[in-house]
């Protein structure tokens, strides 16, 4: 299959230059059954403990092992892990579990509080059905009933970093508001994300993303669009900014922490990508038109999406997923006489049009026509290819975006290789009886044909947001979709408030600027 090594080459403006040189219809139940599924850790691996609690009752102590692939869950129903029978504790009161953002980074800790009384980080309520990123020596308390300390070993690997540690000695009394921490939830091309807690009562833990712009006014330049488009948006599939500072070179932009990983991490197994069951898919793909339905109807275009600018609150199945990373996102009202013209994007991910040109004729046919928002339905076809079969369309082992962009302009998709044969409505859930095989086979061909309607070369035929709606892959479950959206996925979702002035009117970008 493919690989399972993350692509950073994001191109945008500063790399025109090299492009051209560089080398069932599914059953209403199954859909229930999705969205209740328990969550089974795909992106750690391994029974290797990768941090301990050293748990304490008024009678005893004992240290209990956390490891990369099984929930731990705390409680006083006899299924938990652990078990204390106290009138404090609820029948599941908290779990634990992990997600690790690549090979290189230390796995990342978090606990669930799923309490009626309460389970308390650092003397902190959590609340219930939120969760905390857990660090060494940290303290969980069940009042009354018991108390954990957490040890993880390694976090300074991970910690140890240039730029993490040049950049916040420097900056850290600058940024009031927050408390910035050394430790790095994920990494892209220009900075690192870092977890950060607000200062004061809350407490509340944020991601702090930290850009280095080297002076460089254009990185400066997208990453305050990054924030001036953030701050206009309010969507439960959209990551929420809280905050952005500029000091000196750096930009620290404060958004919602998200606590489930990427789908990148999610879908990495070993060497390979997986796939997964064909109506978890469906789940995905229906919050990422969600939130292009709402981008695009407020003329922005992402022009990054991408299984690592797409996160995920929790490890189940059904999670609410996010994007992230609008660094090269574009407000551009959609009209004949303007369109886009910068090649921007992961060329694994890039449509055609947006010309990362195989030849010089395409590049410089992609640069007379530009291209429109229908660029982010392209990214969305390699996405749900990948999420199908476990292989990404035009990825090139050896990053040749050139190669890339030409498999993209070529399109011969391939339908036949055997991970599409094990496409089917019940992934790897028992079948049931009312399954019928017409249905799966059925499911099946819908799924492949909304693919090819996605990655569409000519973008006049690719289907905009609304004719994914219309597609009978979504359509026919489009009321249990909604259901399951409004009663589950975004349940207890707050919009960020409507007055937010992020970055002051001397700081904020034009909003035209790239
Ligand atoms: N709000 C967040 N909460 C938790 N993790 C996050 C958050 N934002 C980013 N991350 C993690 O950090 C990684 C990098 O973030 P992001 O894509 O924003 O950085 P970038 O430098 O813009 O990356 P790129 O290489 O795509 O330009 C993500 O893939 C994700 O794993």
């Amino acid at each position: 299959m493919i690989r399972a090594r993350r692509n950073h080459s994001r191109h945008a403006l500063a790399s025109i230059i090299n492009i051209n040189s560089q080398p069932s219809q599914q059953s209403t139940q199954l859909l229930m059954a999705v969205a209740e599924l328990p969550y089974q850790n795909s992106s750690v691996s391994g029974s290797e403990p990768i941090a301990t609690l050293l748990m304490r009752t008024p009678n005893d102590q004992k240290v209990i092992y956390i490891t990369g692939d099984r929930d731990f869950s705390f409680g006083r129903k006899s299924t938990c892990d652990e078990v204390v029978a106290h009138d404090a504790v609820s029948s599941v009161h908290f779990t634990v579990y992990t997600v690790k953002f690549d090979d290189e980074s230390t796995p990342l800790v978090y606990c669930w509080d799923k309490s009626r009384n309460g389970t308390f980080h650092n003397r902190r309520l959590i609340g219930r059905d939120k969760r905390v990123l857990l660090s060494d020596g940290d303290e969980l308390e069940v009042r009354h009933a018991c108390s954990f300390t957490v040890h993880q070993r390694g976090q300074k690997i991970m910690e140890t970093h240039e730029l993490v540690d040049a950049v916040l000695d420097e900056d850290r009394r600058d940024i009031e508001p927050y408390e910035i921490s050394s430790r790095a939830l994920g990494h892209g091309t220009f900075g690192r994300v870092l977890l950060a807690t607000e200062r004061g009562a809350g407490g509340r833990q944020v991601a702090c993303k930290v850009i280095d712009t080297k002076g460089n006014s254009l990185r400066m330049v997208k990453a305050k669009t990054e924030v001036a488009i953030l701050q206009r948006l309010r969507h439960p599939n959209v990551v929420a900014v809280h905050d952005a500072f500029v000091i000196r070179n750096r930009i620290y932009i404060f958004e919602d922490l998200i606590t489930g990983g990427d789908l990148f991490s999610y879908l990495s197994d070993g060497e390979h990508m997986s796939s997964v069951p064909e109506a978890e898919a469906l789940l995905i793909v229906f919050q990422i038109l969600k939130a292009l339905e709402y981008l695009h109807s407020n003329n922005i275009t992402h022009r990054d999406l991408k299984l690592d600018n797409i996160l995920r609150v929790s490890q189940h199945p059904g999670s609410r997923i996010l994007l992230i990373d609008f660094g090269i996102s574009k407000y551009y009202v959609r009209d004949r006489s303007r369109r886009m013209t910068t090649v921007a994007g992961t060329p694994e991910y890039a449509a055609p049009e947006i010309g990362f040109a195989a030849s010089n004729t395409f590049a410089g046919a992609a640069k007379r026509s530009g291209y429109d928002m229908k660029c982010d339905l392209w990214s969305l076809g390699v996405i749900l290819h990948i999420l199908l079969s476990g292989i990404s369309p035009f990825y090139d082992p050896s990053q040749n975006s050139r190669k890339m962009a030409l498999k993209a302009q070529t399109c011969a998709l391939d339908f036949s290789n055997s991970c599409w044969a094990s496409v089917s409505p019940h992934g790897n859930l028992p079948l049931p009886s009312f399954v019928f095989l017409a249905d799966i086979l059925n499911s099946r061909k819908i799924a492949k044909s909304l693919v090819r309607r996605l990655l569409s070369v000519d973008p006049r035929i690719r289907y905009d947001v609304s004719e994914c709606f219309a597609h009978p892959w979504v359509s026919s479950q489009r009321a249990l979709l909604e259901d399951i959206y409004e009663r589950k996925i975004i349940n207890g979702w707050v919009p960020p408030s409507e007055q937010r002035q992020i970055l002051s009117a001397s700081q904020s970008a034009a909003f035209f600027c790239i």
